[in-house]
């Protein structure tokens, strides 16, 4: 680790600025004359970093090229020693090029925002304070680090502490001094935007800032304006299984993947970003999160979702159904299908059950062969030795007890039977041999024959993937994962204990658990948040309650649809939601078409016209696409795109858009309490601007607002 050796202070004193009541002081850039020429030298510095490292990726993509040509053109004269000592060399050239090509990357990066953040510390031992200046990546020449990296020990001070006595935690131990300043600063192109120096708390003003801007077609970082209790999630190191509830646009997603950001570089040594996986709903919510770790410097993380770990568990074992769309269908029996199978109660079922099939159904006999004999109650005490296993994993390890024991009593060297066979015959001792076979005796157990449904011959309904992969679990085993050393499951509401049950048994690494209980979007899952504190021993849960992502406007529009007493607005003021009437579905069109044409003259980038369903969602995209480009969203969609979207509300969870436009608020459409949550849903997707339009009668969710 390089010795932290921090920047001198400054000879010229910074002008003082105006300061609000609150102790910030917003100042026009020529108001801090030393952050300009300080930030001149730091320009000239990477202007000479850049093009050193130009050099080098230069030199090793010369040299790997050379290498190449030499050994293509003497491959048949050189001996193989030597061939493979090149070969190795190549592979060592392109490791420091692919090495030298992520440091250009870096540096050209900062060239446009070297940094965010200033802090002065001074230790108890010194007199001067330090300057330390904060980035997106680290930045040193010699052993003189000018730009440290968000995620460096010293630069929690930034996000953690006030000014005045205060301390961080180094690798060397805790570290006590005074913090004396606190800067921050918008960098562009090169250029200082504004400065802030702030005396009690960062950020207000910079955060409003950066919450007023527009969205994008992916999920920006936040380093610079990341909160104190987001900032000790993302640091957390303590916690093995962490669980964040947090309201609608509190940031959870932000924070988990910065949390990976910052163990990547805490833990460079061990972990790496092949080590990680992110489970997400859906392949748009991944595409949309998808440039965050880049951004961040890091590479790309592993996506996957519950349905591609259940086709890779399941390949060529059995099929299944994907997840119906509750909003879609009426069939009752299903919805009770799907409740009963959504609860802790249903795992713990489960585990009795399959506690009770494992002692019971293995029916062990003699295993006799020629004067060889294994009596039962030996094969059954073995049998009991081996419980952690799978039950055909524990049949393997008996058989080879078996044969092991036949070898050592083979005195005269007789031919003895293959460990194959006797496995084979333990196994004829089960009474139930597939897994099929033992999850329909399950039901037949739970005298509830009728909860098992299998829409087609070896097929079965989603509800009972996760169920059947549990059982799967314990008679022959899941292909376990040990690569992933940390797993990031978005969304957590909409999985049932039955499916953390199975991911527990596949992922046995550190998780970071996230999503709302608010957000719950299938009205047939009974499961809550207390059920983490059954599945998990040593659980933390941390909950957020301000959101960041709508205006103060917005958020108190939907808190009246849906009454998350926790819920904190920002104070960051905008527009009010409009709710408006039409008269028939045409003029509901037509109002939503003038909505699009004011949408294309504002300086918005993304809109988000959202439906109850699939159905209505197509329904409208056909009646728009004629005269607009919008882009629909599907289960089958993979990107999210800037400019007009329309989408079921299942599909837009975890995305935002600068406005939204709810059609169809009608009594109809929206009545239930779960209707209140899908609402609730959608308005939490704007940014800046929500309209509802309906013809007929309003939906009393909305009529009932004061
Ligand atoms: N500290 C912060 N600084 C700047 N922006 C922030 C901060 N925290 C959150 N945001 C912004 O708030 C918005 C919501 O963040 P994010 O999508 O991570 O929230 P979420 O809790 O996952 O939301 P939801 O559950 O509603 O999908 C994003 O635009 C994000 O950039």
């Amino acid at each position: 680790m390089n010795k932290v050796q921090p920047m001198r202070r400054h000879t010229k004193a910074s002008m003082p600025a105006n300061t609000d009541q609150q102790g910030k002081s917003m100042g026009t850039v020529d108001n801090f004359p030393d952050e300009i020429d300080h930030l001149e030298t730091i320009k000239v510095k990477l202007c000479d970093a850049l093009r050193d490292s130009d050099e080098a990726v230069e030199r090793y993509d010369k040299e790997y090229m050379d290498s190449k040509r030499y050994l293509a053109d003497y491959r048949h004269e050189i001996d193989p020693r030597e061939i493979f000592q090149n070969e190795l060399a190549i592979k060592q050239i392109e490791s420091w090029e692919i090495f030298a090509v992520q440091m250009r990357d870096k540096i050209a990066k900062l060239m446009d925002s070297p940094y965010f953040a200033r802090i002065d510390f001074r230790t108890d031992c010194n007199e001067e304070p330090s300057i330390y200046y904060i980035g997106r990546f680290a930045f040193a020449e010699d052993s003189r680090i000018f730009i440290f990296d968000w995620r460096a020990p010293i630069s929690s001070m930034f996000y953690d502490c006030e000014l005045g006595k205060t301390n961080y935690e180094a690798p060397v131990g805790r570290i006590e001094g005074q913090l004396t300043r606190k800067r921050q600063f918008k960098i562009k192109q090169g250029q200082i935007e504004y400065v802030l120096e702030s005396s009690i708390n960062i950020q207000d003003n910079v955060l409003q800032r950066e919450l007023s801007h527009t969205s994008d077609e992916k999920m920006k970082t936040i380093i610079a304006t990341i909160q104190k209790e987001q900032n000790q999630i993302i640091r957390n190191e303590k916690a093995d299984i962490i669980v964040i509830q947090g309201v609608a646009g509190s940031g959870k997603t932000s924070i988990a993947l910065h949390r990976i950001a910052y163990l990547l570089y805490r833990y460079k040594d061990r972990l790496s970003a092949n080590n990680v996986v992110i489970i997400s709903p859906n392949k748009v919510f991944a595409d949309y999160i998808s440039n965050v770790l880049p951004e961040l410097g890091e590479e790309p993380i592993y996506e996957m979702s519950f349905t591609d770990i259940a086709e890779i568990q399941l390949d060529g074992i059995v099929k299944f159904e994907p997840a119906r769309d509750p909003v879609e269908t009426e069939d009752l029996e299903w919805a009770e299908r799907v409740r009963f199978k959504s609860t802790l109660e249903f795992v713990e079922k489960m585990d009795e059950y399959l506690e009770y099939a494992a002692t019971e159904y293995f029916e062990p006999t003699d295993y006799i062969s020629g004067r060889f004999k294994a009596a039962k109650e030996w094969i059954s005490e073995r049998y009991n030795a081996y419980k952690k296993y799978p039950i055909k994993k524990r049949l393997n390890e008996v058989s080879a007890d078996i044969l092991d024991r036949f070898e050592t009593e083979n005195i005269r060297e007789e031919e003895l039977p293959k460990q194959r066979g006797i496995y084979r015959q333990l196994k004829s001792m089960l009474r139930k041999k597939n897994t099929m076979a033992l999850y329909k005796d399950f039901y037949q157990w739970l005298n509830m024959p009728k909860k098992l449904v299998l829409p087609a011959k070896n097929t079965l309904e989603w509800a009972d993937v996760y169920p059947f992969m549990y059982f799967h679990a314990t008679l022959e085993g899941l292909k376990e994962n040990k690569l992933i050393r940390h797993l990031v499951i978005d969304e957590m509401q909409d999985y049932t204990p039955a499916q953390y049950a199975v991911i527990n048994k596949l992922f046995l690494c550190k998780k970071t658990i996230l999503g709302d209980f608010g957000q719950t979007i299938n009205p047939y899952h009974l499961h809550s948040l207390d059920d983490f504190r059954k599945l998990y021993d040593s659980v933390q849960i941390v909950e957020l309650n301000k959101s960041y992502r709508s205006t103060f406007e917005i958020i108190t529009f939907a808190k009246k649809i849906l009454n998350v007493a926790a819920l904190e607005p920002i104070e960051r003021h905008g527009k009010e939601p409009e709710v408006i009437p039409c008269c028939d579905s045409q003029e509901e069109i037509k109002q939503i078409k003038e909505m699009i044409d004011a949408f294309r003259e504002n300086e918005y980038v993304t809109l988000g016209i959202i439906l109850k369903t699939s159905k209505q969602a197509s329904t409208l995209c056909q009646a728009l696409c004629a005269e607009y480009d919008v882009n629909l969203l599907t289960p089958d969609s993979v990107a999210f795109a800037n400019g007009v979207t329309v989408t079921p509300i299942q599909m837009s969870k975890g995305l935002e858009f600068d406005e939204v436009i709810i059609p169809s608020v009608n009594s109809e459409t929206y009545h239930t309490d779960y209707d209140r949550n899908l609402l609730y849903i959608a308005c939490t997707r704007a940014m800046h601007q929500l309209s509802l339009t309906y013809s007929g009668t309003p939906t009393k969710l909305i009529q009932e607002l004061p």
